[in-house]
C-alpha cells in the first residue's frame, strides 16, 4: 500500500527537551491512523511536523511524497489543531468562506463542509458565540473545504457529545474509504478501535504500528484500555 506520510528519524527538540528522537513511522493512504499516548508523548509535536509548522532538528517528513511545509501541500492537507483555528469575529459561512477561497475552490464546497459537520443551522452565527464543540465543528468544515487529499486531526472530538462523535467518525470513515489519508490523535479508545492502525507513543517513542485487533491480542485483552495501559506499562519498564 503506498504511503501518504513517510516519517524518517525525525528529531525535535522543544525548548530544552528531544520530544522526537529518531521517530520512523509511515502512514498509508487511504486509511484512518490513530495516534495514541499518554499526555506528552509527543503526539502534537509529530502531528506539527507532518503539517509543516514545527522546527526539526534532523529527519525528514514528506507528505504525498513532497517535503512536509512545502507550499505545494498548503491545499492538499486539512489540519485542525487542538484548539479552533476560525476566526471568531466571522460567522461560520465567512470563515469557510475564506478557507475555501484560500483552496481555490468555490463558495457551494464551503457550504457542503458546513452542512457535513452538521453545523448549516449555525452557518449565519459568528463563530465566537458558539459553543465549545461547534467552535470545533467550524474549525473541522474549514479544514474539509476543497476535499484534501490527507487530514490531520489533533484531538477532533474532543468536547463533542457521543453523537456527535459518532457522527464525525462515520465521516472520517466515510472520507478514508473515498480514498483520503487521515491521521487522528485521540485519548478515546472506542475511537482508536475504530482506526485502521495504530500507533502508540509513549516518551517520543513509537511502543506499536499495528491494527486494533492485533495491539490487543499482543496485549493479551479484548478491552483497548487495558491493551494500552499493559503495552505504556511495559514499555515504561524497558
Ligand atoms: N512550546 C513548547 N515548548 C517547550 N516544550 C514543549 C512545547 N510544547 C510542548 N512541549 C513539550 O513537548 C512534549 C510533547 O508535547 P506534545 O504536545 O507533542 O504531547 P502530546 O502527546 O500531544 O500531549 P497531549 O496528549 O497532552 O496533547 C511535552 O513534554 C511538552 O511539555
Amino acid at each position: 500500500m503506498a504511503d501518504a506520510i513517510t516519517v524518517t528519524e525525525l528529531v525535535v527538540r522543544r525548548g530544552k527537551a528531544t520530544v522526537l528522537d529518531g521517530l520512523t513511522c509511515r502512514i498509508a493512504a487511504g486509511r484512518i491512523t490513530g495516534l495514541l499516548g499518554p499526555s506528552g508523548a509527543g503526539k502534537t509535536t509529530l502531528i506539527r511536523a507532518v503539517v509543516g509548522v514545527q522546527v526539526v532538528r534532523a529527519g525528514t517528513v514528506t507528505v504525498l511524497g513532497r517535503p512536509a511545509g512545502t507550499p505545494a501541500l498548503r491545499d492538499k492537507i486539512g489540519y485542525v489543531s487542538q484548539s479552533p483555528s476560525i476566526y471568531l469575529d466571522l460567522t461560520v459561512a465567512e470563515n469557510t468562506n475564506y478557507f475555501a477561497a484560500v483552496a481555490g475552490v468555490d463558495r457551494s464546497a464551503a457550504r457542503a463542509a458546513i452542512e457535513q459537520v452538521g453545523l448549516a443551522e449555525a452557518a449565519g452565527q459568528l463563530a465566537g458565540n458558539l459553543s465549545g464543540g461547534q467552535q470545533s465543528r467550524a474549525s473541522l468544515a474549514c479544514a474539509i473545504v476543497g476535499d484534501p487529499p490527507v487530514l490531520v486531526l489533533d484531538e477532533p472530538t474532543v468536547g463533542l457529545d457521543p453523537v456527535l462523535r459518532e457522527e464525525l467518525w462515520d465521516f472520517f470513515a466515510q472520507r478514508a474509504r473515498d480514498g483520503v489519508s487521515v491521521l487522528v490523535s485521540s485519548h478515546v479508545m472506542d475511537e482508536a478501535n475504530r482506526c485502521d492502525t495504530l500507533l502508540l507513543m509513549r516518551a517520543g517513542e513509537l511502543l506499536a504500528d499495528e491494527t486494533p485487533a492485533a495491539i490487543k491480542q499482543r496485549a493479551g485483552t479484548d478491552d483497548m484500555d487495558r491493551a494500552f495501559l499493559n503495552l505504556i506499562r511495559a514499555g515504561a519498564a524497558r
